[in-house]
C-alpha cells in the first residue's frame, strides 16, 4: 500500500469571473478554508477578482498561507491582490505556470474558464510526459466539468491518448475528497521541468 504523501501546498487554477452558479464561490470557498485548516499552503494566480479572490480571501480569513504569482501586465485586468503576503510578479505566463508548478504538491482545477482549462492541460500534458508525479484533481461543482472530462474521454476513444494517461487527471466531486487524493498519491521522482 502507498504511503501517505505528505502536502504542504496546493496550486488552485481557478476562474478570473465568478462563474453563474452560487456553488462555484461555495467550493472556492471551501478549498480556502481547508487549505488553511490543514496548513497547506495555497498557491495561486495572484489576483483578487473572481473565485481566484475568492479562495484567497478564503485562506486568508481562515488563516492561512498564500503565494500569489502573477504577471506584472495582468496587475490591473486581474487586480493584483493587495493582502497576500507572498505576491510573486513575474514577466510572462510561461514563468507563472513554472513557478506555480515548482511551488505546489498537488493541483486542483476548480471552475473556471479558458485560462483554468490551458493551466489544467499543460500541467496534464507534463505529467504525461514524465515531467512530474503530482496529483491533478478536477473538483466537479455542479458538472462544471462535464464537457472538459467527455473531451478527456473522447482522445482515449479516439486513439489519441492512452487510458494510462487519461488516469492522470482525477475527477471528484468535493474538497474533502480532492484532499484525501492529494494526500495518497505515491511520489515518484519527478524530472526537472527547467528542461522545458
Ligand atoms: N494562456 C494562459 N496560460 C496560463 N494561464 C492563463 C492563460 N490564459 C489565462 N490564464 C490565467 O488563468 C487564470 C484563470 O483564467 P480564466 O480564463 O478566468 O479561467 C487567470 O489567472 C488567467 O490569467
Amino acid at each position: 500500500m502507498d504511503m501517505p504523501v505528505s502536502v504542504k501546498a496546493v496550486a488552485v487554477f481557478c476562474g478570473s469571473r465568478l462563474g453563474n452558479n452560487p456553488l462555484y464561490k461555495q467550493v472556492a470557498q471551501k478549498a480556502g478554508q481547508v487549505l488553511a485548516q490543514k496548513n497547506i499552503r495555497l498557491v495561486y494566480g495572484g489576483g483578487a477578482q473572481g473565485l481566484m479572490g475568492v479562495v484567497a480571501d478564503a485562506t486568508l480569513q481562515a488563516g492561512g498561507q498564500v503565494t500569489g504569482v502573477i504577471p506584472h501586465f495582468l496587475h490591473k485586468r486581474e487586480v493584483m491582490h493587495e493582502g497576500v503576503a507572498e505576491l510573486i510578479v513575474v514577466d510572462s505566463m510561461h514563468v507563472r505556470k513554472q513557478i506555480m508548478f515548482s511551488r505546489a504538491d498537488a493541483f486542483w482545477i476548480l471552475p473556471g474558464g479558458f485560462g483554468t482549462f490551458d493551466e489544467m492541460m499543460e500541467i496534464l500534458t507534463w505529467k504525461q510526459l514524465q515531467q512530474h508525479a503530482k496529483p491533478i484533481i478536477i473538483v466537479n461543482t455542479a458538472g462544471w466539468a462535464d464537457q472538459v472530462i467527455a473531451m478527456l474521454d473522447a482522445a482515449v476513444t479516439q486513439g489519441f491518448a492512452t487510458a494510462s494517461a487519461r488516469g492522470k487527471i482525477e475527477i471528484v466531486s468535493d474538497i474533502e475528497t480532492a484532499l484525501k487524493h492529494s494526500e495518497t498519491e505515491p511520489k515518484t521522482q519527478p524530472v526537472s521541468i527547467e528542461q522545458f
